[in-house]
């Protein structure tokens, strides 16, 4: 039977194939330096390596990482038999290589463990706490506020104001901000020791939404505690608040690597590259990027010393990323999902779509830009593309499509509100938001796509099936475009922005792959028709 990799089988590496690179330091000798919280496959897949590296270069064996898996225990799994080792593999069109990480040195679940990470938290050895717990893991605050009204926030801010109490609970922490809250009141308790929180999620000035997160859950917990009249504790909260603005330091960073999930293909070639079974496998493209502002409570790796960029202002890297490559990536998901392509690389390898996407960059977001140090932004939205276009990386147009409740505001309303505030009217933007409208509608009809998003029902109740939108385009897009959770107010007082995504929803319609509809038919045929026109 084929050996599974695991620390027992770390020699068999040496005699790995020259395609294959095993850990870059002896995974034995670290020590946890970093709770990260998320541990997806994005974080195996960027953050460890560039920590790894880091590791190597510098010699500073403190800064192996505890994994803590989100919603779910399957890495858990995963990695925990693998004593945290797994591979990476870089797919290119010509050929594959994998790198084998040892930085992750504990895998942890919050069901079970809260206590026990919270106290890792609170260790002096620790000084960093990244996340990738996704968009909707900061429960409302990436656009706006905490939502204290979710029944897993309310539990986690009982947990909170029992620990408060004394009472050192082994209850779980049922959300992110939950169990990062109560690791920092930890912390705070033992030895109050400055630390760093890295959030390394999609979002614009991820650093400053997270300190909003936890600066709403702190006044919750206070307000809470005061009206239970629990004595001291109101006092108490309010110290630990002040800590936080002393002793915390929450930079923002732009991450970039594509990194699908693994398929069954990709397990496959690694395990004919390695000669091991890896259950934790990821796969990923070559590019990776990371841009970090340098603002820390402490220490942290040499990440500058393997190809990170510390700077003191992340914002023109992370917009020009977030408005050109990631909202290029779900217009994209959503026209490739309408017209019956299940991966980017195909839905990029159609110039119909390629070309809508363009106008779009050209027209309404780069107006909206400032390039960051030695960018050009024209450019770097051709290498975008080319990433896309990668034929080895089989990146779903449903993977990406998913929870656009969460990643619309960040990667497209908040560059319409930005061209409307300027005067314009942003049309080309206003046909992204139709693409995500007319594939919401294909979701509620027969045969249709899940659709995958917190705000699910509220979604398919607003915009309806696509033969209800096709008859009434101009109501589904108000009834959208009015939901106070997603578009901003400037969007929504906009008329001229409602009418223009009503617009462009049967120029979106048009595209679609209906053989039986004879509105994808005559797009095919008549290139001049009003749906291409309109891309
Ligand atoms: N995959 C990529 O190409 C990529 C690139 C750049 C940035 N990112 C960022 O990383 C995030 C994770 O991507 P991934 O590829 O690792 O996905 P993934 O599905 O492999 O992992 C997501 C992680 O987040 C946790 N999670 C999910 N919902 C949560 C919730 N509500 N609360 C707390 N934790 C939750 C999951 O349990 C898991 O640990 C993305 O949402 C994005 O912000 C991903
Ligand atoms: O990971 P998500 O779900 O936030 O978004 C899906 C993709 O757009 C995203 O992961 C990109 O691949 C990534 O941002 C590239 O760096």
């Amino acid at each position: 039977m084929i050996p599974r990799l695991s620390l027992e089988h770390l020699d068999a590496l040496v005699s790995a194939p020259p395609t294959v690179r095993p850990p870059l330091v002896d995974p034995r000798r670290l020590s946890i330096g970093i709770v990260h919280l998320g541990a997806g496959a994005f974080q195996r897949a960027h953050q460890a390596l560039y920590t790894e590296e880091a590791i190597a270069i510098s010699g500073e064996t403190d800064w192996g990482i505890l994994a803590v898996t989100g919603r779910s225990d399957r890495v858990l799994h995963d990695l925990g038999p693998q004593d945290g080792l797994y591979g990476i593999l870089e797919r290119r069109a010509d050929d594959n290589r994998l790198s084998v990480v040892g930085a992750i040195r504990a895998v942890a679940s919050p069901t079970t463990s809260s206590l026990q990470i919270a106290r890792v938290i609170a260790k002096p050895t620790t000084r960093i706490i990244t996340m990738t717990v996704t968009e909707k893991g900061y429960a409302g605050a990436a656009h706006g506020t905490v939502d204290l009204t979710l029944p897993t926030i309310e539990h986690d801010i009982r947990v909170i104001l029992d620990e408060l109490a004394g009472r050192s609970t082994d209850a779980p922490s049922r959300t992110a901000p939950g169990l990062l809250l109560r690791g920092l009141f930890h912390r705070f308790s033992t030895t109050a020791l400055p630390i760093t929180v890295l959030s390394c999620d999609n979002l614009g000035d991820n650093g400053a939404v997270t300190r909003r997160m936890l600066r709403s859950l702190i006044s919750e917990a206070h307000d809470e505690a005061a009206r239970r009249d629990l004595a001291g504790a109101a006092d108490r909260v309010a110290r630990f608040q002040e800590w936080i603005a002393s002793s915390v330091r929450f930079p923002s960073t732009m991450v970039d690597r594509i990194v699908p999930a693994t398929s069954r293909e990709d397990r496959e070639i690694a395990e004919r590259l390695v000669g091991m079974r890896d259950d934790a496998l990821v796969v990923a493209e070559p590019f990776r990027q990371w841009i970090i502002e340098d603002d820390f409570a402490g220490p942290r790796p040499a990440w500058e010393a393997v190809g990170v960029t510390m700077t003191t202002c992340v914002a023109p890297y992370e917009r020009a990323k977030l408005r050109i490559l990631n909202a290029v990536h779900s217009v994209l998901a959503y026209l490739g999902a309408l017209r019956g392509y299940a991966t980017i690389r195909d839905a990029v390898a159609d110039p119909l779509l390629v070309s809508a996407v363009t106008r779009m960059v050209d027209a309404d977001i780069i107006p909206t830009l400032v390039a960051p140090p030695g960018m050009e932004l024209a450019r770097y939205r051709d290498s975008v593309l080319k990433r896309f276009a990668n034929p080895a990386l089989a990146h779903t147009t449903q993977q990406i499509a998913m929870d656009g409740s969460q990643k619309i505001p960040q990667r497209l309303l908040e560059t319409a509100v930005d061209r409307v505030r300027s005067g314009d009217i942003p049309r080309e933007l206003a046909f992204g938001v139709a693409a995500w409208i007319v594939f919401i509608a294909s979701t509620s009809d027969r045969d249709g796509p899940a659709l995958r998003d917190p705000l699910a029902e509220e979604l398919q109740r607003a915009i309806g099936s696509s033969a209800s939108l096709r008859g009434d385009p101009r109501a589904a897009a108000d009834r959208l475009v009015r939901n106070a959770a997603i578009f901003p107010e400037t969007l929504r007082a906009s008329a001229p922005f409602r009418e223009a995504v009503a617009e462009r929803i049967p120029d979106v319609m048009a595209l679609r792959a209906e053989p039986s509809d004879s509105s994808w038919t005559a797009s095919r045929e008549r290139p001049q028709s009003k749906g291409e026109q309109g891309q």
